[in-house]
C-alpha cells in the first residue's frame, strides 16, 4: 500500500485550534509532554521564518517580512495584506500564524499579582502563576530599549510626558514589569516583547521549538469548522482547506484545545451545538447542526457571555517642544532604513509607544478599577501637526461593562454592543482618571487638543462615551468570553464535555495591562493542568 507521508491520516493526541498567543505555547508543552499534538491554524505565513514573504522594497534581500519589523507595526491599520481575518470576523485581528501575536504592538507588561488574586479561580492565583510566569519569562525575552545601539530615538514626547505624569502628578517612575505588583500612580517605559530588533511572541520561540519535534505537526490555512463529537466527547474537528472539507481525528483519550481567540472559541463552541440554546436554534435552523439532533446540544449560556475589551480614548496633545514621528512603510528616509537593515538600530526597532502609565481608583465597597495610559510619537485623525501627539486611555481591571460574542446572519462573531460603557461607573472613573491627570497639565509644555484641559467631569464623561474617531473604538483585546467556573472549570475544561478545552483570551478576565503576556501565562498555567489530569 502507498505510504501514507502526510500524518493527518492519524489520530492525534491533542488537536488545537488556533495559533495565537496561547494556541502556539499549550502546543508546544503538548508535544514537550510527548503527545502527538495538531495544530490548526486558518491563516497563513507572517513572520520571514514561517516563509512570510510580505515587505516593502527596501526589505529585498533580507529574510524579514513586515511582521518582523517592530516599526512598520502601525502600517497593518493602512493595509492588512492577508495577515487579518477579513470577513471572518466583525473587528479587527491577526488570523495568520502568530494570531494577533504576529500583527500587534508588542506591548509586554505583566499581570500584578492582585489580578490573580482577585479574579481568577483556585488553582489560578497569584502563588499558582509564579511558575507559569517564570517559565514564559525563560522563553520569551523582553526589552525596554530595542535599538541595537541602545539610543530611544523619537522621546521628546516621552520627555514631555515626564514632566507631566511624574513632576507634574506626582507619579512614580519605575520599570514596569520589575515593580509588576505596583499599578498605583506609576509611570515608565513600553516594554516589548522584542528579540534583536525584531519581533518577538510565540512564533519565535515556543513554535520553534515544537516544530522540532516528530509528534507535533502545524498546519496552516486550515480552518476549523467545528468540533466533532460523540454526546459529550470529541472525536475530531471537521475542517476547510483550500475549499476541500477534512477530517482529523482524536486518539482514544485525546482532548481538542480551542485556542482561536476570545471571538472565535465562543463561535467554534456554538458552532458545534455548545452555547446558548437560542443561538443554537438559529444555527441548526441554517443547516449546520445536522448531523447533531437537539438532545446532544450542550445548552451552556455562558459560551461566548461576558466579553471584554479595554474602553479607549484618544487624547491628542501638543507642544512645541515635541517633534511628532511617523513610521513609513514604503519609503523611512535612508539614515532610518539602513541601520535598521544592517544591524536592527534606529527607529525601526520600535512600534512608537515612548511611555505608559497605570493608576487604581478604589470605590468604597471595595472594587479597585485600573486605568492605564499610553503614549504614542505622534498625533492622530486631524491632529497630526508636527508636535502632536497621542495619549491612548484604557479601563483595565475592574470594569463592570462587559458584552457577548455575537454571531451575525452568516455566524460570523463579533462583540455586542453592551461590550463599552453599558455600566455607568466606567464612564465615571474614566472620566475621574481623565481629569485628575489633566489637574496636572500646566506642569508640562502640552495641550490637550481634542478635550478641552479645563472640561469638567461630566463634559469629559460625555467626551469618551460619544462614538467618534478619538471615543468608544475597539481596541482588539478581547478576553473573558468563556469564564471560569461557568464556561470552563478550573482546568479550562468546557463545562458539560469531556474532552474539550478553551485556552485563549476567552478564559482571562479583564486584566490591568495589555493583554498577551497574561494570556501566555494562561496557557502555560493551562498547560500544566491539562496535562495533570
Ligand atoms: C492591532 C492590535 C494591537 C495589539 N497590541 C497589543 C499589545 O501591544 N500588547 C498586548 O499585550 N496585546 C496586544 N493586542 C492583543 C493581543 O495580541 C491579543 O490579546 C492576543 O494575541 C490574543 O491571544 P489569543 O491566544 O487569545 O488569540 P489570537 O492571538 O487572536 O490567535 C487566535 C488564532 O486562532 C486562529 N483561529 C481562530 N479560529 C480558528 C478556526 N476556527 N480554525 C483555525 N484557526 C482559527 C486565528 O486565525 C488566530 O491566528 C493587540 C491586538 C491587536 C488586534
Amino acid at each position: 500500500s502507498p505510504a501514507i507521508s502526510d500524518r493527518s491520516e492519524d489520530a492525534w493526541d491533542a488537536i488545537v485550534v488556533g495559533a495565537g498567543a496561547a494556541g502556539i505555547i499549550v502546543a508546544d508543552r503538548l508535544s514537550q509532554a510527548g503527545k502527538r499534538t495538531l495544530l490548526l491554524e486558518g491563516g497563513g505565513p507572517s513572520y520571514g521564518i514561517t516563509g512570510g514573504t510580505q515587505r516593502p522594497e527596501w526589505l529585498e534581500g533580507t529574510n524579514l517580512s513586515r511582521v518582523d519589523v517592530p516599526g512598520l507595526y502601525k502600517s497593518i491599520f493602512a493595509d492588512q495584506g492577508n495577515l487579518t481575518c477579513g470577513t471572518l470576523l466583525n473587528a479587527f485581528g491577526g488570523c495568520t500564524i502568530g494570531g494577533n501575536t504576529a500583527i500587534n504592538a508588542g506591548l509586554f507588561f505583566e499581570p500584578p499579582a492582585s489580578d490573580y488574586d482577585l479574579y481568577y479561580p483556585r488553582k489560578w492565583k497569584s502563588a499558582d502563576m509564579e511558575r507559569a510566569t517564570a517559565k514564559v519569562y525563560s522563553r520569551q525575552s523582553s526589552t525596554d530599549n530595542p535599538s541595537s545601539d541602545h539610543i530611544r530615538y523619537y522621546q521628546s514626547g516621552y520627555d514631555a510626558a515626564r514632566e507631566w505624569i511624574v513632576e507634574g502628578a506626582g507619579f512614580s517612575q519605575v520599570d514596569l514589569n520589575r515593580n509588576a505588583d505596583r499599578k498605583t500612580k506609576v509611570f515608565g517605559r513600553p516594554i516589548w516583547n522584542y528579540h534583536n530588533g525584531q519581533r518577538g511572541g510565540p512564533v519565535k520561540t515556543y513554535l520553534q521549538s515544537a516544530l522540532k519535534r516528530s509528534c507535533f505537526q502545524l498546519k496552516s490555512g486550515t480552518r476549523v469548522k467545528r468540533v466533532l463529537r460523540s454526546g459529550d466527547r470529541a472525536t475530531g474537528v471537521l475542517t476547510v482547506s483550500n475549499n476541500v472539507e477534512k477530517t482529523y481525528k482524536l486518539r482514544r483519550n485525546g482532548r481538542v484545545i480551542l485556542s482561536g481567540g476570545a471571538l472565535f472559541s465562543p463561535q467554534l463552541l456554538m458552532l458545534s451545538g455548545i452555547g446558548d440554546p437560542g443561538v443554537l436554534n438559529k444555527i441548526a435552523a441554517a443547516g449546520l447542526l445536522d448531523d447533531l439532533s437537539p438532545s446532544s446540544w450542550i445548552n451552556n449560556t455562558a459560551v461566548g457571555d461576558k466579553l471584554f475589551d479595554n474602553p479607549n480614548t484618544f487624547i491628542e496633545l501638543e507642544s512645541p517642544e515635541i517633534t511628532s514621528f511617523v513610521h513609513s512603510y514604503d519609503d523611512p528616509v535612508p539614515e532610518e532604513a539602513e541601520p535598521y537593515v544592517e544591524r536592527r538600530a534606529g527607529p525601526y526597532t520600535f512600534a512608537s509607544q515612548t511611555s505608559a502609565f497605570f493608576n487604581t481608583i478604589k470605590h468604597s465597597n471595595g472594587d479597585v478599577v485600573g486605568l492605564q495610559g499610553t503614549i504614542d510619537t505622534a498625533g492622530y485623525n486631524e491632529y497630526t501637526s508636527n508636535h502632536t501627539i497621542t495619549l491612548n486611555i484604557y479601563g483595565t481591571s475592574g470594569l463592570k461593562s462587559t458584552g457577548r460574542v455575537q454571531l451575525d446572519e452568516n455566524f460570523v462573531p463579533g462583540p455586542s454592543q453592551e461590550t463599552y460603557y453599558s455600566h455607568p461607573r466606567d464612564a465615571q472613573d474614566i472620566a475621574t482618571f481623565i481629569r485628575s491627570i489633566f489637574d496636572a497639565l500646566p506642569a508640562s509644555s502640552l495641550t490637550p487638543l481634542n478635550i478641552a484641559q479645563n472640561a469638567t467631569h461630566a463634559e469629559i464623561v460625555e467626551y469618551i462615551t460619544t462614538p467618534s474617531a478619538y471615543a468608544v473604538g475597539q481596541v482588539n483585546h478581547w478576553s473573558s468570553s468563556c469564564r471560569f467556573g461557568k464556561c470552563v472549570d478550573e482546568n479550562t475544561k468546557v463545562i458539560g464535555t469531556r474532552n474539550i478545552f478553551v485556552v485563549d483570551g476567552s478564559i482571562v478576565p479583564p486584566l490591568s495591562v495589555n493583554p498577551q503576556f497574561g494570556i501566555m501565562v494562561a496557557a502555560e498555567r493551562a498547560s500544566e493542568l491539562i496535562l495533570r489530569l
